[in-house]
């Protein structure tokens, strides 16, 4: 059993909370509050799984761990407000060491002004950092991953494959690699594409997933949640120039399966791509359109990569958990 079987045979069957309009299944939680909506969600890292003492110093463990949470955030449509913090500490790690943790998520935390409320300690044999985040977001602007139509064009922000680059840097001790600092900067530190997706918060409707694990994931769950089929175009796919130092092979796989760039991927009505590439431009974003969502309810709700002039099916990869 992988993680994702495992988080469907714990799901609830019914809400009993009437405020809860979005359960398991998406980026965070959907609560609704007055005229607007409360987030939040919970990512944790654990040592030598999400990082280990060769790849990310005391800090980047903190920024990184508040970042992949304020990503799911944005995911949503969100800003995010307030964290709380549960630590596993094994008696390895000095208190230096774990000041400089709490450090690294107050200087990202600093950026979005949020507030840490609280959270939890305790000793262990292995360091696990787990940060729980809420956030809020207009009613009716939260961005699902269910929300894809038919015609939408596909987009994704940044360029895709750069904290794997930088993570395989780190590993191989290639520090005199073309584009080293800048690939081991987007694993350390990723930032969240939170600013770009509020300023388009406009747009009536946006279906939205942040990439933890590579697109090809991230667009299957929103086929599959949608109920459409996608098509993207390998070619489109943003990349940093420095990507071309790495075998086609490596490229092929940290673009589609490769995670944890933290970016926004997700489709837009065509009449609001211009609305979407002002957002883009604003906030300095770099926005890419990669494909098309072509077709609704018509089984299977499938994911399709147009590579060397003919199409193939995407299937869902990246790292899981429990395999
Ligand atoms: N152990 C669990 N118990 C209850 N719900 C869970 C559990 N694990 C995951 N979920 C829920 O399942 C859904 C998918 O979780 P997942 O962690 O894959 O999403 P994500 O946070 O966007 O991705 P990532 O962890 O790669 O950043 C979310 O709605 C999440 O809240
Ligand atoms: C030391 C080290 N080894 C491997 C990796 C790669 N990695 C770990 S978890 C994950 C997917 C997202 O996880 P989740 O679904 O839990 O958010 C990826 C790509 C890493 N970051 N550090
Ligand atoms: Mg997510
Ligand atoms: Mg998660
Ligand atoms: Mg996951």
């Amino acid at each position: 059993m992988d993680e994702f079987d495992f988080i469907k045979s714990i799901q609830p069957s019914y809400h009993k909370q009437a405020s809860l309009k979005k359960g398991i299944g998406d980026d965070a939680a959907i609560i609704k509050e007055g005229y607007q909506n409360i987030i939040t969600t919970v990512d944790t890292m654990v040592e030598n799984i999400h990082f280990s003492r060769k790849t990310t110093k005391p800090f980047d463990i903190g920024y990184r761990v508040l970042a992949a949470n304020i990503s799911d955030i944005a995911a949503m449509g969100g800003t995010p407000t307030f964290y709380l913090v549960s630590i596993v500490i094994p008696k390895s790690w000095s208190h230096d060491e774990l000041k400089k943790i709490y450090q690294g998520m107050e200087n990202l935390a600093d950026v979005f002004h949020m507030d840490l409320l609280g959270g939890d300690t305790v000793s262990g044999d292995q360091l696990v950092v787990s940060v729980t985040v809420l956030g809020t977001v207009a009613d009716h602007k939260e961005r699902y991953r269910s929300h894809a139509m038919e015609g939408d064009f596909v987009f994704v922000t940044g360029t895709l494959g750069d904290a794997a680059a930088g993570l395989h840097l780190l590993l191989e001790d290639s520090t005199q690699h073309e584009g080293y600092e800048y690939f081991t900067k987007r694993h350390q530190q990723p930032m969240p594409r939170v600013q770009f997706i509020n300023e388009a918060a406009s747009i009536t409707r946006i279906a939205l997933n942040d990439v933890s694990d590579g697109i090809a994931n991230e667009l299957n769950e929103i086929a599959e949640a949608s109920t459409v089929q996608i098509n993207i175009d390998y070619e489109r796919l943003p990349k940093h120039k420095a990507m071309n130092h790495f075998s086609s092979a490596l490229q092929e796989e940290w673009l589609l399966s490769g995670g944890e760039d933290f970016e926004l991927v997700g489709t837009v009505a065509e009449k609001d791509w211009e609305y979407l590439q002002e957002a883009a431009n604003k906030t300095n974003t770099p926005l890419a359109k990669i494909g098309e969502v072509i077709s609704s309810n018509n089984s299977p709700f499938r994911v399709q990569l147009y590579k060397n002039g003919k199409y193939q099916l995407l299937e869902k990869s990246g790292y899981t958990h429990l395999k």
